[in-house]
């Protein structure tokens, strides 16, 4: 599995966490994240982090910003980009079984490492169903993104 990894100023403090829990499972990440608290605009840093996935260099992204859900909105604005907020192990677990999601956001003013580590297992770890209707319901987001 390929990883990219990205954040603003508000996800730095998460940053040496997030990259130490995908050490740990053996990934090497891609960061497209800023290295300090200078301020920096999350939609920059999404934008940035999902090319790596349009381009085919990564498999699945982690964003993180102060509550991931800015960081989210700009993902979902990127086409072949389905990206929720995985502040739970379930929620970061049926995103990708049920919805294919490929990029996971986090909020660092939220929630601490520990539940990032867990959430990240649980996101990386999970596959897409082969159920019919589950595939059905992600090919109607994509015809979404053409209109
Ligand atoms: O957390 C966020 C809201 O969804 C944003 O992505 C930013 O991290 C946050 O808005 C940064 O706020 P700041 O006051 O500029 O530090």
């Amino acid at each position: 599995m390929r990883v990219v990894i990205g954040n603003d100023h508000a996800g730095f403090s998460a940053k040496a966490a997030v990259t130490a829990a995908l050490r740990n499972l053996g990934i090497e990440p891609i960061d497209r994240g800023t290295d300090s608290d200078a301020p920096v605009d999350f939609p920059v840093i999404s934008r940035n982090v999902c090319s790596a996935i349009q381009e085919g260099l990564a498999d699945r992204a982690i964003l993180v910003c102060g509550t991931g859900v800015g960081a989210s909105m700009a993902a979902n604005r990127i086409p072949g980009i389905r990206a929720f907020v995985g502040h739970d192990t379930y929620s970061a677990r049926q995103a990708v079984e049920h919805d294919d999601a490929n990029v996971m956001c986090l909020g660092a003013w939220i929630i601490g490492p520990e539940l990032m580590r867990l959430s990240i297992e649980a996101f990386l770890s999970a596959e897409f169903s082969t159920s019919e209707e589950f595939r059905r319901r992600v090919g109607m987001l994509a015809e979404m993104e053409k209109r």
